[in-house]
């Protein structure tokens, strides 16, 4: 069996010799640790103050006794699995843009309709992944001929259903630690805004020179990470980028934009990447919760504004300049 027996349900662009030329990056190296010394926070006997550091120091913590039932877990890698072996012609067909299950590849910059956001063509700019673009709302009234298909629907209707709670009862202990006022909290947290994107990133000879994904931030109020075995993700910490190993049935938060802006700086929207591996593929789920689109975030650190606004910015950003300026953009000194 070659190294690459699955070429098929790879898209062309990232099978080898597709005429990429190795030198065309910087090699991009860094220093980093091997760590497990990531915060643990206890769902099921939550300490507020563990939490409320882990949110202000990091900005990512494992989450363990989440309650998400383990065959749940091990069931939505497994399907993801089988459909991305498919080949790249099927997903394509199968997963169209209009289904609630939207297959894309080689960017997680994504509209709101699941339309790819990326500027040019250049190599540089693709994300070494494909991904299923998942909106929960449209996920549960939809149903699939195809049994994998419709089996994956269900699974994941029930992971977002899991992940809200968890991302609700994180939240309200976050809210109470920033002491924010009951409209506050009831709209910087908005559980049917939640979507899901699931990950494949491919074996990448060039290793060293590709990512999975670039170093950002999420603009999301809170994210919630489940990883299969392959090591691949990092956060930034103290100048150093540290490995985040995979630990069974546990779940990897962080918070993004949202989070750091309503707690006016307090919290930390954590850089974090995906590093990319020559040998194994890796999958992944990400859940990604945003405030009510139009609730006005106000603190002293930003001038104020709404999701809606924020997402806009990103998407011209995006789309003119190739990279997310961010919460930078609504900072209170800027003009
Ligand atoms: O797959 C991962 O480990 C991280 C994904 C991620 O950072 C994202 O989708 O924003
Ligand atoms: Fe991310």
């Amino acid at each position: 069996m070659s190294h690459f027996d699955n070429l098929e349900s790879y898209p062309p662009f990232f099978r080898p010799n597709h005429g990429i030329d190795s030198n065309e990056q910087a090699c991009k190296t860094s220093v980093h640790l091997d760590s497990d010394c990531l915060p643990v926070i206890d769902f099921l006997c939550m300490n507020p103050e563990n939490l409320s550091e882990a949110c202000r120091d990091w900005g990512m913590f494992r989450l363990i006794n989440h309650g998400v039932p383990l065959n749940l877990l091990n069931q939505l890698l497994d399907h993801a699995k089988q459909l991305f072996s498919l080949t790249f012609e099927s997903k394509q067909d199968l997963l169209s843009s209009t289904s609630p299950i939207a297959y894309f590849w080689g960017t997680p910059a994504l509209t709101p309709s699941g339309d790819a956001l990326q500027k040019g063509s250049g190599t540089q700019d693709h994300n070494w992944l494909e991904g299923l673009n998942i909106s929960l709302t449209k996920l549960s009234k939809f149903q699939y001929e195809d049994p994998l298909l419709e089996s994956f629907r269900s699974s994941l209707e029930e992971y977002g259903r899991q992940l809200s709670r968890v991302a609700t009862t994180l939240f309200s202990t976050m809210a109470e630690d920033l002491k924010l006022c009951s409209t506050k909290s009831k709209s910087y947290l908005s559980p049917p805004t939640g979507i899901l994107r699931v990950y494949r990133y491919f074996r990448c000879m060039d290793s060293h020179q590709r990512w999975g994904i670039n170093a950002h931030t999420d603009s999301s109020v809170i994210s919630i990470l489940h990883q299969d075995e392959v090591q691949g993700l990092q956060v930034f910490k103290d100048n150093q980028w540290l490995d985040v190993k995979p630990i069974h049935n546990t779940l990897i938060v962080n918070l993004g934009d949202m989070a750091q802006a309503m707690s006016d700086d307090k919290y930390l929207s954590v850089k974090h990447r995906v590093k990319v591996n020559r040998d194994k593929e890796r999958i992944s789920i990400g859940y990604f919760v945003f405030p009510v689109e139009d609730a006005l975030i106000e603190c002293s650190k930003y001038k104020p504004f709404t999701y809606a606004d924020f997402r806009t910015e990103v998407q011209n950003d995006l789309k003119t300049l190739g990279t997310k300026i961010g919460l930078q953009k609504f900072e209170a000194t800027q003009e």
